[in-house]
């Protein structure tokens, strides 16, 4: 495929800081990744997320309430490879249309228990100003229409009024600028899967001593 496949996302991009497409990744490729997170779930591999300075983040499950597995390149599961070469031809594509100097990606997946969420935030904020375009992929299979876990999205210059309500549908993906779009995730009614990430304009990270 030519990158014409991702021209409605950045004009979408472009024109409000935010896209939202549906299908633009194999199902086939969404059950994979889903399988690999439940299967690492299972396993005992997720971590509570943590918020605050990247130093000294803590815990706050009243704040945000999900637990993650980062992915790891060393692993190399055929899922996350085609999902990475996938998210290596949107980084390169979107370097091309807007010059952000994308060097490198990081990707977690991310399941939020019943009762679960996310209060608003801007993902750069957590002491991260290298994030700029954050990328949320839905993986729950069967949702149904009450399960919760909708993604509130907020314009920059009009935090307080929700602007938009994103159902977190299997195979939906969003794609928006990392400092200017406040976000909050309601809580989850059933467990919610999702892939989480960033694309950055840093290069290798230099971890804080
Ligand atoms: O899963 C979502 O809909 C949003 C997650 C999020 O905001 C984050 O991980 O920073
Ligand atoms: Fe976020």
């Amino acid at each position: 495929m030519t990158e014409r496949e991702f021209d409605a996302l950045f004009r979408d991009i472009a024109e409000q800081g935010l896209s939202i497409t549906d299908g633009l990744l194999p199902a086939d490729l969404i059950d994979g990744l889903y399988r690999e997170a439940l299967h690492a779930w299972q396993a005992g591999r997720f971590s509570p997320a943590r918020v605050g300075h990247s130093r000294q983040p803590q815990r706050i499950s009243a704040i945000r309430g999900d637990t993650i597995m980062w992915l790891d390149s060393a692993s190399g599961s055929p899922a996350q490879e085609r999902f990475i070469d996938w998210s290596e031809r949107l980084r390169n594509a979107l370097n091309q249309n807007f010059y952000l100097g994308l060097q490198r990606t990081e990707f977690h997946y991310a399941r939020y228990d019943a009762g679960r969420g996310y209060a608003r935030h801007i993902d750069q904020h957590r002491g991260q100003p290298h994030r700029r375009i954050t990328l949320i992929l839905y993986l729950t299979p069967d949702r149904r229409p009450d399960d919760g876990g909708e993604l509130c999205l907020y314009r920059p210059e009009e935090p307080e009024r929700e602007w938009l309500r994103v159902a977190p549908e299997r195979g939906r993906l969003v794609l928006f600028r990392s400092e200017l779009i406040p976000h909050a995730v309601l809580p989850a009614r059933r467990p919610r899967w999702s892939m989480t990430g960033w694309f950055r304009n840093d290069g290798i990270l230099l971890q804080a001593a």
